[in-house]
């Protein structure tokens, strides 16, 4: 039995919209397994169990990369990567999927091919990436479509709340919202600040990230998506926080840089918010993880 392990991710990281993301410890957790039907999924929706699911559509993927035929399989997912939140559950199943795939053809693969191939069916990179390398990732493609990643150490100062919304947002849904154009002024102010935040995110100092994490490129679009989001955005700036809106939706992720700050927070919104879950999180450092049960 294969067995692969995969993290959330925290894309964008406010003002590195399409190219920043963070891994995260909630996992999402596949299987393959020989099975005497062509096809069988478990532990899933209903609605995802059948050939149009992400982590089968990723594995057919993988076979035809490696040349090989679709096997018969049995797919289990067990999952804490709640569907549509920003969380980026469709990472973890491309990412899943195609590592099975190769895992069942005994084939190695490196963590840049795949990104690659991975970021080519989510569109852009920022979740695979960390979902692959864990950390804090820069991904891009570059001119001929070559993937390129840049792991950034974080100090371990900074502290984590995922408030997560008991509402869906579509991420193809999310980026219908975004206007098509970007002025230079916006771009140099994009640009500046994520700098100015992938250097913050190393350092110790609260004021230099509250000053970097203030995102112009998606965040004024999508905030009215998320009914709420004034509210706490309000809590957070009063009590000492950085929030931002975790990949499309409908997660808003803070920071604080100790946890005192951050359990008087998570107490405050949840009062707020009873049906939302607003749990502490930390980095996954490690990534994709996987294993061959030969025995199984
Ligand atoms: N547990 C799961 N089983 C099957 N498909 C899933 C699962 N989790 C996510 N998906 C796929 O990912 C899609 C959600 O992707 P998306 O809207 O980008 O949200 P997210 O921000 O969580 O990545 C679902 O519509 C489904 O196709
Ligand atoms: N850069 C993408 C990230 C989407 O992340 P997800 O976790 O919501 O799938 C975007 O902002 O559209």
């Amino acid at each position: 039995m294969i067995k692969i392990k995969v993290p959330a991710t925290s894309a964008n990281l406010s003002v590195g919209f399409d190219c920043m993301g963070m891994a995260v410890n909630q996992y999402a957790y596949f299987t393959f397994q020989n099975n005497s039907k062509w096809l069988t999924i478990n532990g899933c929706p209903k609605k995802f169990q059948n050939e149009n699911n992400l982590v089968y559509k990723a594995f057919i993927k993988g076979c035809r990369v490696l040349k090989q035929p679709v096997p018969n399989v049995k797919i289990t997912i067990q999952t804490e990567v709640p569907v549509s939140r920003g969380l980026g559950s469709s990472a973890t199943c491309i990412v899943g999927g195609l590592k099975g795939a190769f895992e069942w053809f005994h084939h190695p693969i490196s963590k840049q091919k795949l990104t690659q191939l991975a970021a080519t069916m989510e569109g852009h990179p920022d979740n695979v990436a960390p979902a692959i390398y864990g950390g804090v990732c820069m991904a891009f493609n570059n001119q001929n479509d070559q993937v390129h990643v840049v792991k950034y150490p974080v100090n371990s100062i900074w502290k984590f709340l995922a408030i997560v919304p008991d509402f869906k947002i579509s991420t193809q849904e999310a980026r219908t919202v975004l206007p098509e154009q970007l002025s230079y002024q916006d771009a140099t102010f994009q640009i500046s600040h994520c700098l100015l935040m992938t250097h913050a995110i190393q350092g110790k100092r609260f004021s230099t990230l509250k000053e970097a994490m203030q995102d112009q490129m998606h965040e004024p679009f999508r905030k009215h998506l998320i009914k709420g989001y004034d509210q706490v955005k309000t809590i957070t700036d009063q009590m000492h926080g950085i929030l931002y809106i975790s990949g499309s939706g409908s997660t808003l992720m803070l920071i604080t840089n100790n946890v005192n700050d951050r359990q008087k927070i998570a107490k405050t919104i949840q009062n707020q918010f009873k049906k939302w879950q607003v749990k502490p999180i930390s980095i996954d450092s490690n990534g994709i993880q996987s294993e061959v049960d030969i025995n199984e």
